[in-house]
Formats: C-alpha cells, structure tokens, sequence
C-alpha cells in the first residue's frame, strides 16, 4: 500500500474525498486490496458460477421488414424475463461507439485535480458529477469505480457545461439513441395497449443522463465488485460497453434456454451492439410485467474496462404509477403511486442492495 493511505479513513480521504478515486489509489501502485475493498463472501462474483448469454443480439433493422412481428416479440419477451437484451442495427452509428469508448479513456487517463473540479460538492454545473463507487459515505465495502454523470436539459448547456475531453461525443451518443429509444418505448407500451404520444414519451424519458464508467484494474477481482448488485432506477437503460467484459444479470425466475432461477448470466460484450435494459420505473408502470434486472459488475486484472450508460427515466417532478390499461387486465395493482422524485432519492441515498429499491413503490 502507498505510504500514509494504510488506515481506512486516510484512503477514503484520497480517494472520496479528494477525488483521486479509485484510479488515483491504483497509479501509486497496489499489490493486494486495500481492506474498505474487500467484499463480504456472499457479494463476491464467482465466475466459475456465471453461465454466459450466448443468444444471437437482437437485429432492430429486421423490425422494418418481414421479420417485424417476430422482433417484437423477441423484444417484448426479453423484456417480461430477463429484463436484458443487446441490439445491433440500432441506429447509432458504430464509430461513435469506438469514439466514445476513447472518449471515457481519455476523461479518466487525465490527472485527479482535472476530474476533482468536478465532484459534487464543488462542481461548476450542476448537470455533472465526477465520483467513486455509489454511496461511499454509507457503504460497508466500496465499488472498484469511477464515473462522471452528465444531466441532460438541452444542446446547448450540455456543449457548455459538460466535460469538454467527452461533451460532444456523449451528446451525439444520447441524440442517436433516442429513435431506438423510442421504438423501443412504443413496441412495450403498445404490447400492453397504450399508444404513444410526445407527451406520453415526455412523461417517461422526460430525464435524460450519460454516464461514463471507468473500472481500473485491480490486484484481484475475486474479493471486490466493480458495481454491486443493483437495478437501474428509471425507464430504459442504454449501455454501451467495451471488449472487456463483466456484466451479469440475475435470472429472477426460470427461463427456458437462458438460466435457472438465482444464476448469475454474463451479458458477453458484442463488437456493436449495445444492451439494453429495463429499469424499476418501467417494472411500476408495466404494474410488473417488465422486469428491471437485477445486475452487477466484476472487476478486471488485466486492462482497465470503460461503460458508457445512458438512463432515461421520468421527470422528477412526474407522478408514476401502474398504466390504467395494465391494473384493469391484472385486476389489481401491485405498486403505489409515487413521485418520481421521491423514487430517486430513495435510490441514491441507500447503498446498491439488488431490487431492495422497488420496495419503496410496493404496496
Ligand atoms: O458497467 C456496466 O456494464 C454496467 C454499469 C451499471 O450497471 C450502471 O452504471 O448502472
Ligand atoms: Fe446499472
């Protein structure tokens, strides 16, 4: 360990504090993990336990063909088990995705004071956030991650206000997806009898975020986790992730030629594709029928992995609840009307603990 960070609260003060992060502790150089590192057995990913998703990316250019009903219901499928799935032919252009993946290297390869300037409590915009692992303040062992967060409000702000190594190329990203985004949308919302509008999208993807994740290399990836177990918050996820791998997703009941209930599946990295999945706001207004996937990340030994999400989700200020269309077919309901903003502060003021951040929208 580097001399002077060998109690826990000195390198929590390098790396939280002062924004060195977890790359910061890494360049000084680490032999074993620094204990505020090391996992509890039972959130340690065994990858020997893991089977891998080796199902065939879903092709989105066949929705305008004859294939389009069969892709729908891949699609609707996807979303109702495993809450994942990759897509391929999505519109967004394949350079970009090689230009962004540079683009996070290039953001986190910079010095600590570059990125400092943009943790939360000294930030020049509001919209961004540079920081490590989820909520350290509270976590009883850190995630192996850095990452800078990007508000979405309009072009403008963002080609101000976000990080210049990485503005551009993150908003030409999150403007590409957002067709894709929104045959996505329409094929579930039309699956449970609910047409789309502008308004109808607004109310569901009225937040808009780009996050670039940087997962250092570390020492020994069997005693940490790069992000634990978690869903995501809002309505759909986009990810975009690099060659590494390390993603895997929590088979929540059986599904026939994927996994058993409780395994673990790898979601394999496809040169092109990005995966796709539900978060908890779709599982509430689809009054359960879409599942928000349970996922988390390992670490890496050998090179450094980068992971570009985008998170859409309601408005703060947009009270959800589950469709109309959906609780009268069920006969009942199974979550609460909520604030959205309520939703979120929950979520972020409680450490990664698996689907535990539904439980705040369950009657
Ligand atoms: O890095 C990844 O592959 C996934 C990251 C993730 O789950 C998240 O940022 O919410
Ligand atoms: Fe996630």
């Amino acid at each position: 360990m580097a001399p002077g960070l060998d109690d826990g609260s000195s390198l929590f003060n390098f790396v939280v504090r002062d924004g060195n992060g977890v790359k910061g502790m890494v360049d000084l150089g680490l032999s074993t993990v620094p204990k505020p590192y090391v996992q509890p057995p039972k959130e340690r990913i065994d990858k020997r336990m893991a089977t891998r998703h080796e199902g065939a990316p879903i092709d989105l250019s066949r929705l305008d063909g004859p294939d389009h009903d069969e892709v729908v219901k891949e699609i609707v499928m996807a979303a109702e088990t495993l809450g994942f799935f990759q897509l391929v032919n999505h519109g967004v252009p394949v350079d970009l995705l090689e230009s962004l993946k540079d683009a996070a290297h290039d953001f986190f390869g910079q010095p600590s004071e570059k990125k400092a300037v943009y943790r939360k409590e000294v930030s020049p915009s509001p919209l961004v956030k540079y920081g490590t692992s989820f909520v350290p303040e509270k976590e009883k062992a850190l995630e192996w991650k850095d990452y800078i967060s990007m508000i979405y409000t309009n072009d403008a702000e963002a080609l101000q206000q976000w990080p210049k190594e990485c503005r551009e190329v993150a908003l030409e990203y999150l403007k590409t997806s957002m067709t894709m985004v929104r045959r996505l949308l329409e094929i579930l919302m039309g699956n449970l009898g609910v047409e789309l509008d502008d308004t109808k999208i607004d109310g569901l993807i009225g937040m808009k975020m780009v996050n670039m994740n940087f997962y250092p290399t570390c020492p020994d990836p069997d005693l940490t986790v790069g992000v634990g177990r978690h869903s995501d918050m809002g309505t759909l996820t986009i990810l975009l992730q690099d060659g590494i791998g390390g993603l895997y997703v929590k088979v929540a009941e059986e599904i026939a030629n994927i996994g058993k209930k409780g395994e673990w599946v790898e979601i394999p990295p496809v040169p092109g594709a990005l995966v796709i999945n539900i978060g908890d706001a779709l599982q509430i207004l689809s009054n359960g029928k879409y599942k928000s996937a349970e996922h988390r990340v390992r670490t890496t030994s050998t090179k450094s992995r980068v992971s570009v999400p985008i998170f859409t989700s309601p408005r703060p200020s947009e009270k959800i609840a589950p469709l109309p269309q959906v609780v009268e077919k069920d006969g009942m309901t199974y979550y609460r009307e909520v604030i959205f903003g309520d939703y979120m502060r929950n979520f972020f003021g409680n450490v990664h603990d698996g689907k535990k951040s539904l439980e705040f929208a369950q009657i």
